[in-house]
């Protein structure tokens, strides 16, 4: 059934003109809805039985924002003409500067265009809990219908930059005291507080203001100018390669300086360049990518319903085990962990302790809640209570024989309906299983470290596995707050084995005489939060050195053996976990590069003996950029050759939630169509043609090179799925 969308407006006895948004599920303000609401707001105002206006929006939701895709529309086709003129044709002169006063009447949320609508009302009635924030600049766009103007003039410049430069929302209740909401009545009241106050403006018991024309919050030009000089150098930390931030606090300071007119007219242009920016596009992308790994053919879309998970059962108390076992405290399930002896169970319940404590000694947990988390949780040293779990998630060390024991004991404690989940990161899923008859059941359920803040879950399956079981673990993702990505079952999964070559490019780097410290730094303005090399004394050489020979079973035809790892692990520079790596690590200061790892580095290039003529190769930043992720992209191109992901926008959040790669880059795929398939083939071909195999353009990437096509289209029938 075609959903309903429009704008109604009722007119009651008493003179009130209700404006209602309907377009499901956010009453986004899309084309038709604002078409609407001009035709609706010219209509009150004209008539003459209208006094008062109250806009409100349909099913318990103010609205969610202009429309999204148009923003995808303007970036495919790169017509503007696509945006409707909003700011001065409908929120200044219809709504803002009517006679006639407009009141919102706002629950659930008012976000985006959807709160600069109601702060161009003349009051604003809020229900208790509605979510209040300008989130634009996460879509690489800046508040476009005055949203700039009127929040600082609404609560002050210092709370208004915080929430639009940390696209930090706030609940009505805070609006309320900060003067942005003007009352806060219960849900059932809404409606007829509104009227109320609308009416009372219109008759003059309530003033009739208008928040753009308001001075009373900004303060003076020095007080506002001092607090713009510290949201620039905000800006400068936290969004170094955006350009929306400072953008925005130039719209801002222009309204400030020259009247809120000239900034709704500045912002208007400003917004306009914006939309078609490479970040824009990358963040719009996201949004959307983000929310289609939720849809999974032939599982979402064929009537099934996740069964309740209630009860897990965790074996493996270390590291992941710990974090996996927080994550689901956290979200009210009850967790049965299990170890093999007590000193490490007690040791693995020390550390879901401390990840819990550390919410709430960081302010995002109470106390209240951590100590009903804790209580939910079990230490076990055998399987007599897994008879009722729901599911099981095995997180032991890296062992096949161990995984396969484990697996085959689980069949017989466990009921039958019982799932039966591998936090493996790289062991293929049909060896796990491959002693069990519950082949259907088993599943990958591979979280990054540390699970308990790490939002990506991949959810592997395997040609067995069925589409209940991964249903319910897609439930229990969200449940959990994580971002679910159904991927095939291959070594490495999606995420590791597309990432497999950025440490092994860096390695060979370094070998071919590049300074390390010097590939870090590239990698991290690039944008990635960690370099390669940092990367790596973060997650602890020993794995490095273990999981190497695996993918160099399947992958030994692009693999670099580098000695690096073997030579710094000698030395005993484990990484992070001893607090010697390539870095130092010491508590309370930040990672110090260690000189002394130079003359390891000179042993592993006397070793590896590559450098052109024995000496140190000269290299620009853009190409330690593509030296280092080009490689990545070749193999992500394999990825979605042999169908390890069903698309390849699930890569693309993989990829930025699993890896930290630049949200406003799209994700891999997306970056690398931006760069161009045959820009990257033709450096991929030319680097191998002196370096070797490790560069090698695949079958993918050169069949969409030579035929123009980009990574992202029409993806291989050689599915996994
Ligand atoms: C000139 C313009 C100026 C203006 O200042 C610019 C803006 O307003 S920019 C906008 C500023 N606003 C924002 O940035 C708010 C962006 N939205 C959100 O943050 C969350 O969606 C929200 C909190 C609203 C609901 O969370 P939740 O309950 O977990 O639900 P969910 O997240 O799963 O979404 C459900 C469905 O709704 C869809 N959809 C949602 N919003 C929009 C939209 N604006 N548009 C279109 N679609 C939208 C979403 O794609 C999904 O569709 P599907 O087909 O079912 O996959």
């Amino acid at each position: 059934m075609a959903k309903k969308i429009g704008v109604t407006m009722e007119v009651g006895n008493d003179g009130v003109a209700v404006i209602t948004i309907t377009n499901p599920p956010v009453n986004s303000l899309a084309s038709p809805i604002i078409a609407g609401l001009k035709e609706k707001f010219q209509d009150a105002n004209q008539r003459n039985d209208v006094k008062a206006i109250v806009l409100t929006g349909n099913n318990g939701r103010f609205s969610g924002g202009f429309d999204i895709n148009v923003f995808q529309q303007v970036h495919k086709t790169g017509d503007l003409s696509l945006m409707p003129e909003v700011s001065v044709e409908l929120v200044c002169n219809l709504m803002e500067d009517s006679r006639k006063p407009v009141v919102a009447a706002v629950e659930g949320l008012a976000l985006g265009g959807g709160l600069e609508l109601a702060m161009a009302c003349h009051a604003r009635v809020a229900a208790p809990k509605a979510q209040l924030g300008l989130p634009e600049l996460t879509l690489g766009v800046i508040p476009g219908f005055g949203g700039t103007q009127r929040l600082p003039r609404l609560v002050g410049l210092a709370k208004a930059t915080d929430m639009i430069l940390l696209s930090k929302s706030i609940l009505s209740e805070e609006g309320h005291k900060l003067g942005l909401v003007d009352a806060l009545v219960p849900p059932g009241d809404l409606l007829s507080a509104s009227r109320k106050w609308a009416l009372d403006i219109a008759d003059g018991r309530k003033p009739f203001l208008r928040s753009l024309h308001r001075t009373d919050k900004i303060g003076s030009l020095s007080e506002a100018r001092a607090i713009l000089k510290n949201s620039r150098q905000l800006a400068k930390k936290i969004a170094p390669n955006m350009p929306q931030h400072h953008a925005c606090i130039e719209v801002i300071e222009e309204g400030i300086v020259h009247g809120g007119y000239s900034g709704v007219l500045k912002e208007a242009e400003v917004f306009k360049q914006l939309v078609l920016s490479d970040t824009a596009k990358g963040l719009v992308h996201v949004f959307f990518a983000q929310r289609a790994t939720s849809k999974v053919p032939n599982v979402t879309d064929v009537g099934l319903k996740p069964r309740p998970i209630k009860k897990v059962a965790i074996i493996g108390g270390g590291l992941m085990g710990s974090g996996i076992a927080t994550a689901l405290l956290l979200s009210n399930i009850r967790v049965l962990l299990k170890e093999i002896n007590t000193e490490y169970l007690m040791k693995g319940i020390k550390s879901v302790e401390a990840n819990i404590k550390g919410l709430v000694s960081r302010g995002k947990l109470t106390q209240d809640k951590a100590g009903k988390a804790l209580s939910l949780l079990k230490g076990v040293l055998d399987y007599t209570e897994f008879k009722d779990v729901d599911m099981v998630i095995e997180a032991v060390i890296e062992n096949i024989q161990l995984k396969q024991s484990i697996f085959k004991e689980l069949e017989k404690v466990c009921s039958p309906h019982c799932i039966l989940a591998s936090n493996t990161s790289t062991i293929d899923l049909d060896v796990i299983g491959e002693k069990t008859n519950s082949k259907d059941r088993i599943v990958g359920a591979h979280f990054f470290s540390p699970a308990h803040l790490m939002t990506l879950l991949e959810i592997v399956r395997s040609k067995n596995t069925s589409a209940q079981v991964i249903l319910d673990l897609m439930a229990v993702g969200k449940a959990i707050k994580k971002v679910p990505v159904v991927v095939g079952n291959c070594i490495g999964f999606a995420v590791n084995r597309t990432f497999f070559p950025y440490a092994q490019a860096a390695h060979m780097l370094t070998n071919l005489g590049v300074d390390l410290f010097r590939i870090d730094s590239v990698i991290t303005s690039f944008g990635l939060p960690l370099g390669p090399f940092q990367l790596g004394d973060l997650a602890g050489h020993g794995i490095g050195l273990a999981v190497g020979p695996i993918y160099a079973k399947v992958y030994g035809d692009r693999m670099f053996n580098s000695p690096l790892t073997e030579l710094l692990l000698k030395s005993g520079r484990n990484g992070k976990i001893n607090g010697r790596g390539f870095y130092i690590y010491e508590k309370g200061s930040k990672p110090k590069p260690d000189p002394q790892v130079l003359s390891i580095v000179e042993e592993s290039r006397k070793l590896t003996n590559i450098m052109p003529g024995g000496k140190p190769r000269s290299v620009s930043d853009k190409e330690i950029v593509e030296m280092i992720l080009f490689p990545v992209v070749n193999e992500a191109c394999r990825v979605l050759d042999e169908g390890v992901v069903i698309r390849a926008a699930d890569l693309d959040i993989a990829s930025v939630l699993g890896m930290s790669f630049p949200s406003y880059r799209g994700g891999i795929v997306f970056w690398a169509d931006m760069v161009g398939p045959k820009y990257i083939y033709e450096r991929l071909k030319r680097l191998s043609e002196t370096y070797g195999g490790f560069f090698k353009p695949s079958r993918y990437l050169e069949e969409r090179a030579m035929k123009g096509m980009l990574l992202s289209e029409s993806q291989s029938s050689r599915s996994r799925m």
